[in-house]
């Protein structure tokens, strides 16, 4: 696990422990059970992408890597826009101390549109997965690298449970080998490298070629363009997921409508 990974997974186990205290899992659970239905995301996704570029389009305030992204944040007029410019999914990240993220977001946007949503988290107990739910998520992120294979299995059970789909995240053959373990067949492949922030479109073109038929891989992080989206496709993929460069962009809905060449 790199540095930066763990430092984020260690302040994230210390912040459930505090959330666990005040909130037991059954209170949770029934939350969970009273939250609005489910949006198959993985199924959003895929109808998209039979017809061209599947987007996941993810609300995201700052970063590590870039500092603050977009000044101007408006969590549901962004899941209005996005859905307009014709994204299938939207991300939405809810992790404060590192991504400036809210829970509030992920609900004001969720409401906004009629999209699935991923809640972007880092993962360490499958409580945050009946949170997530409460919260109206239809999806939860699995971070190869942060877990070992027991937690992964024990997450994605509860998202089983919770009937949300599994976005389970890799960046290289092993942590592939080790997604290809659990149920889900939705693999992100995370072009940067947390260990300097660099990215490289090459570790996407080598894992699609690795994996079994039946895999929805969906390519993640530094995407800018309609070119760089052409050259991922002509490799086979389809799905993709974009935040900064649609976050700095002043036209949220024409960029993204750009992005997937359906202007
Ligand atoms: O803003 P970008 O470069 O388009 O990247 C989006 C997404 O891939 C990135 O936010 C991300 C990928 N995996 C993550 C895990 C946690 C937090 C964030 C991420």
């Amino acid at each position: 696990m790199t540095d930066v990974l763990k430092e984020i997974c260690n302040s994230k186990r210390l912040e459930v422990a505090r959330r666990k205290a005040a909130r037991p899992l059954a209170e949770v659970e029934a939350a969970a059970r009273e939250a609005s239905a489910v949006r198959g995301f993985r199924a959003a996704l895929e109808t998209k992408a039979a017809t061209g570029p599947a987007l996941i389009a993810e609300i995201k305030k700052a970063s590590p890597s870039k500092g603050p992204i977009r000044e101007q944040f408006d969590p549901p007029a962004h899941a209005r826009a996005y859905q307009a410019g014709g994204a299938a999914c939207l991300s939405v990240l809810t992790d404060e101390p590192y991504f400036q993220g809210a829970d509030a977001y992920l609900v004001a946007a969720r409401e906004a549109c009629s999209l699935p949503v991923l809640r972007k988290d880092f993962m360490v107990d499958p409580w945050q997965v009946a949170e997530a739910r409460a919260l109206g998520a239809d999806a939860i992120l699995i971070i190869v690298a942060a877990l070992d294979d027991g937690e992964m299995a024990e997450i994605e059970a509860a998202a089983i449970d919770h009937g949300m789909d599994a976005l389970v995240e890799v960046h290289d053959a092993a942590e592939l080998d080790r997604a290809l373990r659990l149920k889900s067949r939705l693999i992100g492949v995370n072009n940067r490298d947390l260990r300097d922030f660099s990215v490289d479109f090459e570790r996407t073109y080598e894992l699609v070629g690795r994996a079994p038929p039946g895999c929805t891989f969906v390519a993640e992080s530094g995407l800018a363009s309609r070119e760089d989206l052409d050259a991922m496709a002509r490799k086979g993929v389809r799905c993709f997921l974009v935040g900064e460069a649609l976050m700095r962009q002043a036209d949220v809905e024409a960029a993204t409508r750009a992005l997937i060449g359906t202007d």
